[in-house]
C-alpha cells in the first residue's frame, strides 16, 4: 500500500475552530490526509469577529518548519494567515525550489472586515510567495489587491485570475466569488483553459472560514496527487456542502460543517453516488 499523503498548513489559529489551522486540519482529516501544521500568529478571534492577535517571532516559526520538514515530508503545503513581510521572505526561502505541490489562501481580511496581515505585507505577497505558487485562491477583495483593479462580475474576475498567472507567475489561480451577487461562480485559471466553477448561493450567514475550508480541501488532493483542476473541483464541492449543512453555531458568522459533505457522499464522487 502507497504511504499515506500528508500536508502541511502554515498559517494563524482560529480558537472558534472554523477558520484558521483548526479548520485545515479538521479538513485534511476529513480527505484523509495526515495533517500538520505551523502556527505563524496566534489569533484571539471568533465567529464575530478578531478580538488580538500575537504574532509569533521568524526564529519561532522557522523552528516550527524545521522541525516539520526535516521529519515528515508533506507531499502539498499551504499558507493562510501570513501577516508580516519578515514571514514572507522566511516562507519563501523555505519553499523556494520546492517541488511540493503549494496554494496560497492570501488572506487579508476575516469575514468579520478585521484586518489579518498588513498594509505593507499584501503589496509584498505580490512578489514574494505568489511566483512559487501552484494555486492561489484569493477571494475579490484579494484579487483586486493583487492584480491592481477593480473586480465588478465575471469578465473582471477572469481577467484577475489570468494576470494571477502569466504577470505575477503562479502556476493557477481560482478567483472565488463568493462575494460577489448572484451564483457563487468560481474562475478557475490553470495557465492553459478557464473553467468555472458555479453553485447556486446559498442564503446563510455562516460563512466563518469558506476560503480556509476550500483552500484546505485543494491542499488535501494535491497531496493525494490529483491535477489541479481535480483538486480544485472537489474542493469546491467540500466547501459547497461545508455550507450547505451549517452547524448554527455561535452568535455571528458561524463556521462551515466540515463533515457536511459526509452527508452527501464522498467529495467528488457525489453524481457517481446518485
Ligand atoms: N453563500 C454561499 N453559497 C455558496 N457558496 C459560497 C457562499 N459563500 C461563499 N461560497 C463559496 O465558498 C468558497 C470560499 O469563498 P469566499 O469568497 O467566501 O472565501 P473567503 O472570503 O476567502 O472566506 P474567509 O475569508 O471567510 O475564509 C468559494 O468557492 C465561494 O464560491
Ligand atoms: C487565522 C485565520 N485565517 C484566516 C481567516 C479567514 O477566514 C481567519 N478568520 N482567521
Amino acid at each position: 500500500m502507497d504511504k499515506v499523503a500528508s500536508a502541511l498548513t502554515i498559517a494563524g489559529t482560529d480558537p472558534s475552530g472554523g477558520a484558521g489551522i483548526q479548520a485545515d486540519l479538521k479538513v485534511f482529516q476529513e480527505q484523509q490526509v495526515y495533517g500538520m501544521s505551523v502556527i505563524t500568529s496566534v489569533v484571539a478571534q471568533n465567529t464575530l469577529g478578531v478580538q488580538d492577535v500575537q504574532h509569533l517571532s521568524i526564529d519561532f516559526i522557522e523552528k516550527q518548519l524545521d522541525a516539520v520538514l526535516t521529519d515528515i515530508q508533506p507531499q502539498a503545503i499551504k499558507t493562510g494567515m501570513i501577516a508580516t513581510v519578515d514571514m514572507m521572505k522566511l516562507i519563501a526561502n523555505k519553499l523556494t525550489n520546492s517541488d511540493i505541490p503549494y496554494v496560497i489562501d492570501p488572506v487579508m481580511v476575516a469575514k468579520s472586515g478585521d484586518s489579518l496581515m498588513d498594509e505593507t505585507s499584501r503589496q509584498v505577497i505580490r512578489n514574494t510567495l505568489i511566483p512559487l505558487a501552484t494555486v492561489v485562491t484569493p477571494n475579490i477583495p484579494e484579487a483586486e489587491i493583487l492584480v491592481g483593479f477593480e473586480i465588478h462580475h465575471n469578465q473582471d474576475a477572469e481577467k484577475a485570475a489570468k494576470v494571477i498567472v502569466d504577470d505575477l507567475g503562479a502556476k493557477a489561480a481560482v478567483v472565488k466569488g463568493g462575494h460577489l451577487e448572484g451564483e457563487a461562480v468560481d474562475v478557475l485559471y490553470d495557465g492553459v483553459d478557464l473553467h468555472y466553477l458555479k453553485v447556486d448561493r446559498f442564503d446563510t450567514k455562516h460563512t466563518h472560514g469558506t476560503g480556509c475550508t476550500f483552500s484546505a480541501a485543494i491542499t488535501a488532493e494535491l497531496a493525494k496527487g490529483k491535477s489541479v483542476k481535480d483538486a480544485v473541483v472537489i474542493g469546491k464541492d467540500f466547501i459547497t456542502d461545508a455550507i450547505q449543512y451549517p452547524l448554527e453555531l455561535g452568535n455571528g458568522h458561524g463556521p462551515t460543517n466540515h463533515w457536511g459533505y459526509r452527508l452527501k457522499g464522498l467529495p467528488g464522487q457525489r453524481e457517481a453516488n446518485k
